[in-house]
Protein backbone atom coordinates (compact mmCIF):
# COMPACT_ATOMS: atom_id res chain seq x y z
CA UNK A 1 0.00 0.00 0.00
CA UNK A 2 3.01 2.27 0.42
CA UNK A 3 3.08 2.55 -3.35
CA UNK A 4 -0.13 4.59 -3.21
CA UNK A 5 1.52 7.35 -1.16
CA UNK A 6 2.49 9.18 -4.34
CA UNK A 7 -1.22 9.83 -4.92
CA UNK A 8 -1.54 11.74 -1.64
CA UNK A 9 -1.60 15.13 -3.32
CA UNK A 10 -4.27 14.00 -5.75
CA UNK A 11 -6.54 12.98 -2.88
CA UNK A 12 -5.94 16.24 -1.07
CA UNK A 13 -6.80 18.22 -4.22
CA UNK A 14 -9.94 16.16 -4.81
CA UNK A 15 -11.00 15.77 -1.18
CA UNK A 16 -14.46 17.28 -1.64
CA UNK A 17 -15.80 14.84 -4.23
CA UNK A 18 -14.45 12.06 -2.03
CA UNK A 19 -16.04 13.44 1.13
CA UNK A 20 -19.40 13.92 -0.63
CA UNK A 21 -19.07 10.47 -2.21
CA UNK A 22 -18.28 8.84 1.13
CA UNK A 23 -21.18 10.56 2.94
CA UNK A 24 -23.56 9.56 0.13
CA UNK A 25 -22.34 5.97 0.20
CA UNK A 26 -22.75 5.69 3.97
CA UNK A 27 -26.26 7.18 3.81
CA UNK A 28 -27.14 4.91 0.91
CA UNK A 29 -26.05 1.85 2.86
CA UNK A 30 -28.22 2.92 5.80
CA UNK A 31 -31.23 3.34 3.53
CA UNK A 32 -30.57 0.02 1.78
CA UNK A 33 -30.13 -1.78 5.07
CA UNK A 34 -33.54 -0.55 6.20
CA UNK A 35 -35.43 -1.91 3.13
CA UNK A 36 -35.57 -5.61 4.17
CA UNK A 37 -36.76 -4.57 7.65
CA UNK A 38 -39.54 -2.58 6.00
CA UNK A 39 -40.50 -5.56 3.82
CA UNK A 40 -40.55 -7.76 6.95
CA UNK A 41 -42.91 -5.34 8.69
CA UNK A 42 -45.17 -5.22 5.62
CA UNK A 43 -45.20 -9.05 5.49
CA UNK A 44 -46.16 -9.30 9.17
CA UNK A 45 -48.86 -6.66 8.79
CA UNK A 46 -50.34 -8.41 5.75
CA UNK A 47 -50.08 -11.89 7.26
CA UNK A 48 -51.92 -10.92 10.42
CA UNK A 49 -54.34 -8.82 8.34
CA UNK A 50 -53.92 -6.18 11.04
CA UNK A 51 -52.50 -3.44 8.92
CA UNK A 52 -54.85 -0.52 8.26
CA UNK A 53 -55.11 0.59 4.64
CA UNK A 54 -53.58 4.03 5.27
CA UNK A 55 -50.59 2.30 6.89
CA UNK A 56 -50.06 0.34 3.66
CA UNK A 57 -50.19 3.60 1.67
CA UNK A 58 -47.61 5.05 4.09
CA UNK A 59 -45.32 2.12 3.36
CA UNK A 60 -45.78 2.63 -0.35
CA UNK A 61 -44.74 6.28 -0.04
CA UNK A 62 -41.82 5.32 2.17
CA UNK A 63 -40.59 2.86 -0.47
CA UNK A 64 -41.02 5.51 -3.20
CA UNK A 65 -39.18 8.12 -1.13
CA UNK A 66 -36.40 5.64 -0.47
CA UNK A 67 -36.11 4.92 -4.19
CA UNK A 68 -35.67 8.64 -4.89
CA UNK A 69 -33.14 9.01 -2.09
CA UNK A 70 -31.23 5.98 -3.39
CA UNK A 71 -31.25 7.51 -6.88
CA UNK A 72 -29.73 10.78 -5.65
CA UNK A 73 -27.22 9.21 -3.26
CA UNK A 74 -26.12 6.68 -5.85
CA UNK A 75 -25.43 9.47 -8.31
CA UNK A 76 -23.28 11.36 -5.81
CA UNK A 77 -21.25 8.42 -4.59
CA UNK A 78 -20.58 7.19 -8.09
CA UNK A 79 -19.57 10.66 -9.27
CA UNK A 80 -17.43 11.11 -6.15
CA UNK A 81 -15.54 7.83 -6.41
CA UNK A 82 -15.83 6.63 -10.00
CA UNK A 83 -15.77 10.10 -11.58
CA UNK A 84 -12.75 11.27 -9.56
CA UNK A 85 -10.94 8.03 -10.37
CA UNK A 86 -11.30 8.97 -14.05
CA UNK A 87 -9.54 12.25 -13.23
CA UNK A 88 -6.81 10.25 -11.57
CA UNK A 89 -6.47 8.09 -14.68
CA UNK A 90 -6.26 11.21 -16.84
CA UNK A 91 -3.59 12.85 -14.65
CA UNK A 92 -1.55 9.67 -14.32
CA UNK A 93 -1.50 9.19 -18.07
CA UNK A 94 -0.58 12.82 -18.64
CA UNK A 95 2.29 12.63 -16.11
CA UNK A 96 3.52 9.29 -17.41
CA UNK A 97 3.59 10.53 -20.98
CA UNK A 98 5.39 13.75 -20.00
CA UNK A 99 7.90 11.70 -18.05
CA UNK A 100 8.47 9.28 -20.91
CA UNK A 101 9.33 12.22 -23.14
CA UNK A 102 12.03 13.52 -20.80
CA UNK A 103 13.76 10.15 -20.49
CA UNK A 104 16.94 9.74 -22.51
CA UNK A 105 17.03 7.68 -25.73
CA UNK A 106 19.14 5.07 -23.96
CA UNK A 107 16.16 4.22 -21.75
CA UNK A 108 14.28 3.15 -24.85
CA UNK A 109 17.16 0.95 -25.95
CA UNK A 110 16.47 -1.18 -22.87
CA UNK A 111 12.68 -1.03 -22.61
CA UNK A 112 10.22 -2.47 -25.08
CA UNK A 113 7.59 -0.15 -26.53
CA UNK A 114 4.93 -2.83 -25.94
CA UNK A 115 5.73 -2.91 -22.21
CA UNK A 116 5.57 0.87 -21.93
CA UNK A 117 2.22 0.86 -23.73
CA UNK A 118 0.98 -1.79 -21.30
CA UNK A 119 1.95 0.45 -18.37
CA UNK A 120 0.11 3.36 -19.95
CA UNK A 121 -3.03 1.27 -20.46
CA UNK A 122 -3.38 -1.81 -18.22
CA UNK A 123 -1.44 -0.58 -15.19
CA UNK A 124 -3.09 2.82 -15.02
CA UNK A 125 -6.46 1.11 -15.44
CA UNK A 126 -5.65 -1.30 -12.60
CA UNK A 127 -4.78 1.62 -10.33
CA UNK A 128 -7.98 3.43 -11.25
CA UNK A 129 -9.97 0.27 -10.52
CA UNK A 130 -8.28 -0.20 -7.19
CA UNK A 131 -9.04 3.38 -6.20
CA UNK A 132 -12.61 3.44 -7.52
CA UNK A 133 -13.87 -0.10 -6.89
CA UNK A 134 -11.45 -1.00 -4.12
CA UNK A 135 -12.26 1.99 -1.98
CA UNK A 136 -16.02 1.84 -2.51
CA UNK A 137 -16.19 -1.91 -1.97
CA UNK A 138 -14.19 -1.54 1.20
CA UNK A 139 -16.43 1.18 2.56
CA UNK A 140 -19.54 -0.58 1.37
CA UNK A 141 -18.39 -3.76 3.09
CA UNK A 142 -17.80 -2.05 6.39
CA UNK A 143 -20.93 0.11 6.44
CA UNK A 144 -23.45 -2.28 4.87
CA UNK A 145 -22.19 -5.24 6.85
CA UNK A 146 -22.26 -3.36 10.16
CA UNK A 147 -25.67 -1.73 9.65
CA UNK A 148 -27.28 -4.96 8.45
CA UNK A 149 -25.76 -6.86 11.37
CA UNK A 150 -26.99 -4.27 13.87
CA UNK A 151 -30.53 -4.36 12.44
CA UNK A 152 -30.54 -8.19 12.42
CA UNK A 153 -29.24 -8.44 15.97
CA UNK A 154 -31.57 -5.73 17.27
CA UNK A 155 -34.75 -6.68 15.45
CA UNK A 156 -34.41 -10.35 14.45
CA UNK A 157 -32.04 -12.82 16.07
CA UNK A 158 -28.29 -12.86 16.79
CA UNK A 159 -27.97 -16.65 16.64
CA UNK A 160 -29.67 -16.80 13.24
CA UNK A 161 -27.19 -14.22 11.96
CA UNK A 162 -24.19 -16.18 13.23
CA UNK A 163 -25.45 -19.48 11.84
CA UNK A 164 -26.31 -17.93 8.44
CA UNK A 165 -22.83 -16.40 8.28
CA UNK A 166 -21.01 -19.76 8.63
CA UNK A 167 -20.23 -20.00 4.86
CA UNK A 168 -18.99 -16.33 4.89
CA UNK A 169 -15.32 -16.92 5.83
CA UNK A 170 -15.12 -19.73 3.26
CA UNK A 171 -16.46 -17.39 0.61
CA UNK A 172 -13.86 -14.80 1.56
CA UNK A 173 -11.03 -17.34 1.34
CA UNK A 174 -12.27 -18.72 -1.99
CA UNK A 175 -12.44 -15.24 -3.47
CA UNK A 176 -8.92 -14.40 -2.30
CA UNK A 177 -7.41 -17.67 -3.59
CA UNK A 178 -9.37 -17.88 -6.83
CA UNK A 179 -9.06 -14.15 -7.40
CA UNK A 180 -5.28 -14.44 -7.41
CA UNK A 181 -5.39 -17.39 -9.80
CA UNK A 182 -7.94 -15.68 -12.03
CA UNK A 183 -5.70 -12.62 -12.17
CA UNK A 184 -2.73 -14.73 -13.20
CA UNK A 185 -4.75 -16.46 -15.91
CA UNK A 186 -6.18 -13.17 -17.06
CA UNK A 187 -2.61 -11.88 -17.46
CA UNK A 188 -1.85 -14.91 -19.64
CA UNK A 189 -4.97 -14.21 -21.70
CA UNK A 190 -3.80 -10.65 -22.23
CA UNK A 191 -0.31 -11.77 -23.19
CA UNK A 192 -1.63 -14.36 -25.62
CA UNK A 193 -3.96 -11.79 -27.14
CA UNK A 194 -1.17 -9.21 -27.47
CA UNK A 195 1.09 -11.81 -29.06
CA UNK A 196 -1.63 -12.78 -31.53
CA UNK A 197 -2.43 -9.18 -32.51
CA UNK A 198 1.31 -8.42 -32.84
CA UNK A 199 1.62 -11.32 -35.28
CA UNK A 200 -1.37 -10.12 -37.31
CA UNK A 201 -0.12 -6.53 -37.31
CA UNK A 202 3.41 -7.51 -38.34
CA UNK A 203 2.12 -9.52 -41.25
CA UNK A 204 -0.15 -6.77 -42.47
CA UNK A 205 2.64 -4.19 -42.18
CA UNK A 206 5.13 -6.50 -43.80
CA UNK A 207 2.76 -7.91 -46.42
CA UNK A 208 5.19 -7.07 -49.24
CA UNK A 209 8.03 -9.01 -47.61
CA UNK A 210 5.74 -11.97 -46.84
CA UNK A 211 4.56 -12.12 -50.45
CA UNK A 212 7.93 -11.60 -52.08
CA UNK A 213 9.40 -14.45 -50.02
CA UNK A 214 6.27 -16.62 -50.64
CA UNK A 215 5.88 -17.07 -46.89
CA UNK A 216 2.06 -16.94 -46.71
CA UNK A 217 1.71 -20.58 -45.59
CA UNK A 218 4.47 -20.31 -43.02
CA UNK A 219 3.04 -17.11 -41.59
CA UNK A 220 -0.50 -18.57 -41.48
CA UNK A 221 0.96 -21.47 -39.50
CA UNK A 222 2.71 -19.13 -37.07
CA UNK A 223 -0.47 -17.09 -36.66
CA UNK A 224 -2.45 -20.27 -36.10
CA UNK A 225 -0.09 -21.20 -33.27
CA UNK A 226 -0.57 -17.79 -31.64
CA UNK A 227 -4.33 -18.04 -32.18
CA UNK A 228 -4.37 -21.47 -30.53
CA UNK A 229 -2.36 -20.19 -27.56
CA UNK A 230 -4.90 -17.41 -27.20
CA UNK A 231 -7.73 -19.97 -27.31
CA UNK A 232 -6.05 -22.17 -24.69
CA UNK A 233 -5.39 -19.24 -22.38
CA UNK A 234 -9.04 -18.24 -22.65
CA UNK A 235 -10.22 -21.81 -22.03
CA UNK A 236 -8.06 -22.03 -18.90
CA UNK A 237 -9.68 -18.82 -17.74
CA UNK A 238 -13.21 -20.09 -18.50
CA UNK A 239 -12.50 -23.36 -16.62
CA UNK A 240 -11.28 -21.54 -13.54
CA UNK A 241 -14.10 -19.01 -13.61
CA UNK A 242 -16.64 -21.84 -13.88
CA UNK A 243 -15.21 -23.67 -10.87
CA UNK A 244 -15.09 -20.39 -8.96
CA UNK A 245 -18.68 -19.45 -9.85
CA UNK A 246 -19.95 -22.92 -8.93
CA UNK A 247 -18.11 -22.96 -5.59
CA UNK A 248 -19.61 -19.63 -4.65
CA UNK A 249 -23.03 -20.86 -5.72
CA UNK A 250 -22.71 -23.98 -3.53
CA UNK A 251 -21.69 -21.92 -0.49
CA UNK A 252 -24.55 -19.55 -1.11
CA UNK A 253 -26.94 -22.53 -1.37
CA UNK A 254 -25.55 -23.95 1.90
CA UNK A 255 -26.25 -20.63 3.55
CA UNK A 256 -29.84 -20.64 2.20
CA UNK A 257 -30.34 -24.19 3.47
CA UNK A 258 -29.06 -23.20 6.92
CA UNK A 259 -31.32 -20.16 6.98
CA UNK A 260 -34.36 -22.20 5.91
CA UNK A 261 -33.70 -24.95 8.47
CA UNK A 262 -32.72 -22.78 11.40
CA UNK A 263 -34.82 -19.71 10.51
CA UNK A 264 -37.82 -21.93 9.68
CA UNK A 265 -37.51 -23.63 13.07
CA UNK A 266 -37.40 -20.24 14.78
CA UNK A 267 -40.59 -19.20 12.94
CA UNK A 268 -42.32 -22.47 13.90
CA UNK A 269 -41.16 -21.97 17.52
CA UNK A 270 -42.51 -18.42 17.27
CA UNK A 271 -39.08 -17.04 18.28
CA UNK A 272 -39.19 -14.82 15.21
CA UNK A 273 -42.08 -13.72 12.99
CA UNK A 274 -42.61 -14.63 9.35
CA UNK A 275 -41.78 -10.99 8.53
CA UNK A 276 -38.46 -11.37 10.36
CA UNK A 277 -37.77 -14.51 8.32
CA UNK A 278 -38.53 -12.70 5.04
CA UNK A 279 -36.38 -9.74 6.09
CA UNK A 280 -33.53 -12.02 7.14
CA UNK A 281 -33.47 -13.66 3.73
CA UNK A 282 -32.48 -10.30 2.29
CA UNK A 283 -30.12 -9.48 5.16
CA UNK A 284 -28.16 -12.66 4.69
CA UNK A 285 -27.32 -11.41 1.16
CA UNK A 286 -26.28 -8.07 2.65
CA UNK A 287 -24.04 -9.82 5.16
CA UNK A 288 -22.45 -12.37 2.84
CA UNK A 289 -22.15 -9.92 -0.10
CA UNK A 290 -19.69 -7.63 1.70
CA UNK A 291 -17.58 -10.59 2.82
CA UNK A 292 -17.27 -11.71 -0.82
CA UNK A 293 -16.59 -8.12 -1.74
CA UNK A 294 -13.83 -7.96 0.81
CA UNK A 295 -12.11 -10.84 -0.98
CA UNK A 296 -12.27 -8.83 -4.19
CA UNK A 297 -10.97 -5.76 -2.37
CA UNK A 298 -7.87 -7.73 -1.35
CA UNK A 299 -7.36 -8.76 -4.97
CA UNK A 300 -8.07 -5.39 -6.48
CA UNK A 301 -5.59 -3.72 -4.12
CA UNK A 302 -2.95 -6.39 -4.70
CA UNK A 303 -3.25 -5.91 -8.43
CA UNK A 304 -3.45 -2.12 -8.11
CA UNK A 305 -0.39 -1.87 -5.90
CA UNK A 306 1.64 -4.09 -8.26
CA UNK A 307 0.64 -1.78 -11.11
CA UNK A 308 1.33 1.30 -9.02
CA UNK A 309 4.79 -0.07 -8.25
CA UNK A 310 5.56 -0.53 -11.95
CA UNK A 311 4.38 3.00 -12.73
CA UNK A 312 6.35 4.42 -9.80
CA UNK A 313 9.48 2.68 -11.07
CA UNK A 314 9.15 4.50 -14.38
CA UNK A 315 8.27 7.80 -12.75
CA UNK A 316 11.28 7.54 -10.44
CA UNK A 317 13.65 6.81 -13.32
CA UNK A 318 15.79 9.87 -13.68
CA UNK A 319 16.61 10.93 -17.22
CA UNK A 320 20.25 10.09 -17.82
CA UNK A 321 20.87 13.43 -19.43
CA UNK A 322 19.75 16.60 -17.73
CA UNK A 323 21.11 20.12 -17.48
CA UNK A 324 24.02 20.13 -15.06
CA UNK A 325 23.84 22.60 -12.16
CA UNK A 326 26.67 24.64 -13.67
CA UNK A 327 25.07 25.25 -17.10
CA UNK A 328 26.04 28.45 -18.81
CA UNK A 329 23.28 30.93 -19.58
CA UNK A 330 23.50 30.84 -23.36
CA UNK A 331 20.62 31.07 -25.81
CA UNK A 332 22.36 31.01 -29.17
CA UNK A 333 25.23 28.94 -30.51
CA UNK A 334 27.28 30.28 -33.39
CA UNK A 335 28.62 26.91 -34.38
CA UNK A 336 32.33 26.70 -33.58
CA UNK A 337 32.74 23.01 -32.83
CA UNK A 338 35.77 21.40 -31.25
CA UNK A 339 36.10 17.76 -30.37
CA UNK A 340 39.19 16.71 -28.47
CA UNK A 341 40.39 13.27 -27.37
CA UNK A 342 36.83 11.93 -27.47
CA UNK A 343 36.48 8.26 -26.63
CA UNK A 344 32.95 7.00 -26.13
CA UNK A 345 31.40 3.69 -25.08
CA UNK A 346 27.64 2.98 -25.09
CA UNK A 347 28.14 0.79 -22.02
CA UNK A 348 31.04 -0.11 -19.75
CA UNK A 349 31.26 -3.65 -21.05
CA UNK A 350 31.18 -2.63 -24.73
CA UNK A 351 34.03 -1.70 -27.03
CA UNK A 352 34.32 2.07 -27.61
CA UNK A 353 32.16 3.23 -30.53
CA UNK A 354 34.48 6.24 -30.95
CA UNK A 355 38.19 6.33 -30.13
CA UNK A 356 40.36 9.35 -29.57
CA UNK A 357 38.49 11.68 -31.93
CA UNK A 358 39.92 15.15 -32.58
CA UNK A 359 38.04 17.49 -34.90
CA UNK A 360 37.71 21.22 -35.29
CA UNK A 361 34.94 22.78 -37.37
CA UNK A 362 35.01 26.53 -37.57
CA UNK A 363 31.74 28.44 -37.76
CA UNK A 364 30.25 28.30 -41.24
CA UNK A 365 32.44 25.39 -42.38
CA UNK A 366 31.37 21.95 -43.50
CA UNK A 367 32.67 18.68 -42.16
CA UNK A 368 31.88 15.45 -43.94
CA UNK A 369 32.08 12.04 -42.33
CA UNK A 370 32.39 8.84 -44.31
CA UNK A 371 33.20 5.28 -43.36
CA UNK A 372 31.96 1.72 -43.39
CA UNK A 373 28.67 0.85 -41.78
CA UNK A 374 28.93 0.66 -37.99
CA UNK A 375 32.12 2.77 -37.83
CA UNK A 376 30.59 5.37 -35.49
CA UNK A 377 29.22 8.10 -37.76
CA UNK A 378 25.76 8.31 -36.17
CA UNK A 379 27.33 8.04 -32.73
CA UNK A 380 29.19 11.25 -33.43
CA UNK A 381 25.91 12.97 -34.38
CA UNK A 382 24.19 11.58 -31.26
CA UNK A 383 26.91 12.99 -29.06
CA UNK A 384 26.77 16.42 -30.69
CA UNK A 385 23.08 16.45 -29.80
CA UNK A 386 23.98 15.29 -26.30
CA UNK A 387 21.58 12.36 -26.58
CA UNK A 388 24.09 10.20 -24.68
CA UNK A 389 26.47 11.07 -21.84
CA UNK A 390 29.42 12.99 -23.23
CA UNK A 391 32.71 12.68 -21.32
CA UNK A 392 33.71 16.00 -19.74
CA UNK A 393 36.10 18.18 -21.70
CA UNK A 394 35.72 16.38 -25.01
CA UNK A 395 33.15 18.34 -27.04
CA UNK A 396 33.05 22.13 -27.09
CA UNK A 397 30.68 24.42 -28.97
CA UNK A 398 31.64 28.08 -29.09
CA UNK A 399 34.29 27.18 -26.54
CA UNK A 400 31.73 25.88 -24.01
CA UNK A 401 31.85 22.26 -22.87
CA UNK A 402 28.70 20.61 -24.25
CA UNK A 403 27.90 19.42 -20.71
CA UNK A 404 27.48 23.05 -19.69
CA UNK A 405 25.24 24.07 -22.57
CA UNK A 406 21.52 23.97 -21.68
CA UNK A 407 19.96 21.05 -23.57
CA UNK A 408 17.22 23.33 -24.88
CA UNK A 409 19.73 25.77 -26.36
CA UNK A 410 21.84 22.99 -27.82
CA UNK A 411 18.99 21.20 -29.52
CA UNK A 412 17.24 24.36 -30.67
CA UNK A 413 20.41 25.48 -32.40
CA UNK A 414 21.03 22.21 -34.20
CA UNK A 415 18.99 21.13 -37.20
CA UNK A 416 19.33 17.36 -37.18
CA UNK A 417 18.08 15.02 -39.86
CA UNK A 418 18.45 11.44 -38.63
CA UNK A 419 19.14 8.40 -40.73
CA UNK A 420 15.76 6.86 -40.02
CA UNK A 421 13.35 9.64 -40.75
CA UNK A 422 10.19 9.79 -38.69
CA UNK A 423 7.02 11.51 -39.81
CA UNK A 424 3.83 11.82 -37.79
CA UNK A 425 0.33 10.91 -39.00
CA UNK A 426 -0.62 14.53 -39.60
CA UNK A 427 -0.42 16.93 -42.53
CA UNK A 428 2.78 17.62 -44.46
CA UNK A 429 2.56 21.21 -43.25
CA UNK A 430 2.43 20.12 -39.60
CA UNK A 431 5.23 17.64 -40.15
CA UNK A 432 7.54 20.30 -41.52
CA UNK A 433 6.56 22.96 -38.99
CA UNK A 434 6.65 20.52 -36.02
CA UNK A 435 5.92 23.29 -33.57
CA UNK A 436 2.91 24.45 -31.58
CA UNK A 437 3.49 27.95 -32.97
CA UNK A 438 1.62 29.15 -36.00
CA UNK A 439 4.34 29.10 -38.64
CA UNK A 440 3.49 31.06 -41.83
CA UNK A 441 3.02 28.86 -44.87
CA UNK A 442 5.60 30.87 -46.85
CA UNK A 443 8.29 29.85 -44.38
CA UNK A 444 7.26 26.21 -44.63
CA UNK A 445 7.28 26.42 -48.41
CA UNK A 446 10.70 28.08 -48.41
CA UNK A 447 12.10 25.20 -46.34
CA UNK A 448 10.41 22.66 -48.60
CA UNK A 449 11.89 24.34 -51.69
CA UNK A 450 15.38 24.16 -50.21
CA UNK A 451 14.83 20.49 -49.44
CA UNK A 452 13.65 19.92 -53.03
CA UNK A 453 10.20 18.61 -52.10
CA UNK A 454 7.97 21.63 -52.77
CA UNK A 455 6.97 20.68 -56.32
CA UNK A 456 6.00 17.17 -55.30
CA UNK A 457 3.91 18.47 -52.39
CA UNK A 458 2.12 20.85 -54.75
CA UNK A 459 1.39 17.82 -56.95
CA UNK A 460 -0.75 16.25 -54.20
CA UNK A 461 -4.46 17.08 -54.32
CA UNK A 462 -4.39 18.73 -50.91
CA UNK A 463 -0.91 20.21 -51.23
CA UNK A 464 0.59 21.08 -47.86
CA UNK A 465 -2.61 19.92 -46.15
CA UNK A 466 -2.12 16.36 -47.39
CA UNK A 467 -2.43 13.95 -44.48
CA UNK A 468 0.40 11.42 -44.11
CA UNK A 469 0.34 7.96 -42.64
CA UNK A 470 -2.26 5.25 -42.40
CA UNK A 471 -5.19 7.52 -43.04
CA UNK A 472 -3.51 9.46 -45.81
CA UNK A 473 -0.79 9.47 -48.39
CA UNK A 474 2.26 7.24 -48.10
CA UNK A 475 5.41 9.11 -49.07
CA UNK A 476 8.30 7.40 -50.82
CA UNK A 477 11.53 6.94 -48.85
CA UNK A 478 13.16 9.88 -50.67
CA UNK A 479 10.11 12.12 -50.14
CA UNK A 480 10.14 11.33 -46.44
CA UNK A 481 13.83 12.19 -46.21
CA UNK A 482 13.35 15.51 -47.95
CA UNK A 483 10.36 16.37 -45.74
CA UNK A 484 12.61 15.73 -42.74
CA UNK A 485 15.29 17.99 -44.22
CA UNK A 486 12.69 20.74 -44.67
CA UNK A 487 11.76 20.31 -41.00
CA UNK A 488 15.38 20.81 -39.94
CA UNK A 489 15.92 23.78 -42.26
CA UNK A 490 12.78 25.52 -41.01
CA UNK A 491 14.34 25.68 -37.54
CA UNK A 492 16.83 28.09 -39.05
CA UNK A 493 19.65 26.44 -37.10
CA UNK A 494 23.24 27.60 -36.92
CA UNK A 495 24.38 23.99 -37.02
CA UNK A 496 22.97 21.43 -39.45
CA UNK A 497 23.65 17.71 -39.17
CA UNK A 498 22.56 15.50 -42.05
CA UNK A 499 22.99 11.87 -41.04
CA UNK A 500 22.99 9.91 -44.26
CA UNK A 501 19.58 11.35 -44.89
CA UNK A 502 19.70 11.45 -48.67
CA UNK A 503 20.38 7.79 -49.23
CA UNK A 504 16.94 7.24 -50.75
CA UNK A 505 17.21 9.92 -53.43
CA UNK A 506 19.23 9.57 -56.62
CA UNK A 507 22.66 11.17 -56.84
CA UNK A 508 21.40 14.00 -59.07
CA UNK A 509 18.60 15.03 -56.71
CA UNK A 510 21.04 14.79 -53.82
CA UNK A 511 23.45 17.15 -55.55
CA UNK A 512 20.60 19.56 -56.30
CA UNK A 513 19.47 19.60 -52.65
CA UNK A 514 23.00 20.04 -51.37
CA UNK A 515 23.48 22.91 -53.83
CA UNK A 516 20.32 24.59 -52.46
CA UNK A 517 21.47 24.00 -48.92
CA UNK A 518 24.94 25.35 -49.63
CA UNK A 519 23.52 28.83 -50.02
CA UNK A 520 21.44 28.37 -46.88
CA UNK A 521 24.42 27.09 -44.88
CA UNK A 522 26.79 29.81 -45.96
CA UNK A 523 27.31 31.20 -42.48
CA UNK A 524 26.31 28.09 -40.60
CA UNK A 525 28.20 24.99 -39.61
CA UNK A 526 27.27 21.72 -41.22
CA UNK A 527 28.14 18.10 -40.75
CA UNK A 528 27.29 15.78 -43.58
CA UNK A 529 27.39 12.07 -42.97
CA UNK A 530 27.12 10.08 -46.15
CA UNK A 531 28.15 7.02 -48.09
CA UNK A 532 28.28 8.98 -51.34
CA UNK A 533 31.37 10.84 -52.52
CA UNK A 534 29.14 13.25 -54.47
CA UNK A 535 27.56 14.40 -51.19
CA UNK A 536 30.81 15.05 -49.37
CA UNK A 537 33.29 16.15 -52.02
CA UNK A 538 32.74 19.89 -51.47
CA UNK A 539 33.17 19.78 -47.71
CA UNK A 540 35.94 21.84 -46.12
CA UNK A 541 37.19 18.75 -44.40
CA UNK A 542 36.34 15.09 -44.82
CA UNK A 543 37.13 12.52 -42.17
CA UNK A 544 37.10 8.78 -42.71
CA UNK A 545 36.12 6.69 -39.69
CA UNK A 546 37.03 3.05 -39.24
CA UNK A 547 36.05 1.10 -36.13
CA UNK A 548 35.51 4.36 -34.27
CA UNK A 549 38.88 5.91 -35.21
CA UNK A 550 39.72 8.64 -37.71
CA UNK A 551 41.89 6.87 -40.25
CA UNK A 552 41.99 9.56 -42.95
CA UNK A 553 41.30 13.26 -43.12
CA UNK A 554 41.62 16.10 -45.62
CA UNK A 555 39.82 17.69 -48.55
CA UNK A 556 38.40 15.68 -51.42
CA UNK A 557 41.50 16.34 -53.51
CA UNK A 558 43.88 15.53 -50.68
CA UNK A 559 42.14 12.27 -49.95
CA UNK A 560 42.12 11.27 -53.59
CA UNK A 561 45.85 11.77 -53.63
CA UNK A 562 46.34 9.19 -50.86
CA UNK A 563 45.68 5.47 -50.91
CA UNK A 564 42.91 4.38 -48.56
CA UNK A 565 39.21 3.88 -48.00
CA UNK A 566 38.19 7.22 -49.53
CA UNK A 567 39.99 6.64 -52.82
CA UNK A 568 38.62 3.09 -53.00
CA UNK A 569 35.10 4.38 -52.41
CA UNK A 570 35.59 7.05 -55.07
CA UNK A 571 36.82 4.51 -57.62
CA UNK A 572 33.96 2.16 -56.89
CA UNK A 573 31.35 4.89 -57.24
CA UNK A 574 32.98 6.17 -60.46
CA UNK A 575 32.73 2.66 -61.86
CA UNK A 576 29.05 2.39 -60.90
CA UNK A 577 28.37 5.76 -62.49
CA UNK A 578 30.11 4.73 -65.72
CA UNK A 579 28.10 1.53 -65.89
CA UNK A 580 24.88 3.49 -65.32
CA UNK A 581 25.68 6.01 -68.07
CA UNK A 582 26.59 3.22 -70.49
CA UNK A 583 23.25 1.55 -69.83
N1 LIG B 1 22.51 2.47 -28.49
C1 LIG B 1 23.56 1.69 -28.71
N2 LIG B 1 23.97 0.84 -27.76
C2 LIG B 1 25.03 0.06 -27.95
N3 LIG B 1 25.78 0.08 -29.09
C3 LIG B 1 25.40 0.89 -30.07
C4 LIG B 1 24.27 1.74 -29.95
N4 LIG B 1 24.16 2.46 -31.09
C5 LIG B 1 25.16 2.07 -31.88
N5 LIG B 1 25.92 1.12 -31.29
C6 LIG B 1 27.14 0.49 -31.83
O1 LIG B 1 28.12 1.49 -32.03
C7 LIG B 1 28.83 1.29 -33.23
C8 LIG B 1 28.71 2.53 -34.13
O2 LIG B 1 27.37 2.66 -34.54
P1 LIG B 1 26.85 3.87 -35.42
O3 LIG B 1 25.38 3.80 -35.47
O4 LIG B 1 27.47 5.11 -34.95
O5 LIG B 1 27.46 3.47 -36.84
P2 LIG B 1 27.31 4.20 -38.24
O6 LIG B 1 28.67 4.46 -38.73
O7 LIG B 1 26.40 5.35 -38.14
O8 LIG B 1 26.66 3.03 -39.10
P3 LIG B 1 25.70 3.14 -40.39
O9 LIG B 1 26.49 3.70 -41.51
O10 LIG B 1 25.29 1.72 -40.63
O11 LIG B 1 24.57 4.00 -39.96
C9 LIG B 1 28.24 0.03 -33.87
O12 LIG B 1 29.08 -1.04 -33.52
C10 LIG B 1 26.89 -0.13 -33.19
O13 LIG B 1 26.54 -1.48 -33.09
Amino acid sequence: MREYLVLKNFFIRHKWPYIIGAISLIMLDFVQAYIPRLMGNITDGLKNRTMPYDQLIKYVFTVLAMAIIIFVLRYFWRMGFMGTARWLEYEMRRDLFSHLLILSPDYYNHHKTGDLMAHATNDIQAVRMSIARGMTNLMDTIVLFTTSLIIVVKTINLKLALVGLIPGPFMFIIVVIFGRKIRERFRRVQEAFANMTDKAEENIMGIRVVKSYVQEKGEIKKFDKANMQNFEANMAMVRLSSIFGSSMQILSAISTVIVIIYGGTLVINKTITLGDFVAFNSYIGMLLGPLTSLGWVVNIFQRGSASMKRINTIMRTKPEIVDSPDVVDVKELKGDIKIQNLTFKYAEDLEPALKDINIEIKMGKTLAVVGRTGCGKSTLANLLLHLYKVPEGTIFIDGIDINKIPLKTLRENIGYVPQDTFLFSSTIKENIAFSPDDIPLEKIQYAAKLAGIHDEIMGFKDGYDTVLGERGVTLSGGQKQRTAIARAVLKNPNILILDDCLSAVDAQTEEQILRNLKEFMKNRTSIIISHRISAVKDADEIIVLDEGKIVQRGTHEELLATEGFYKELYKMQQLEENINTEE
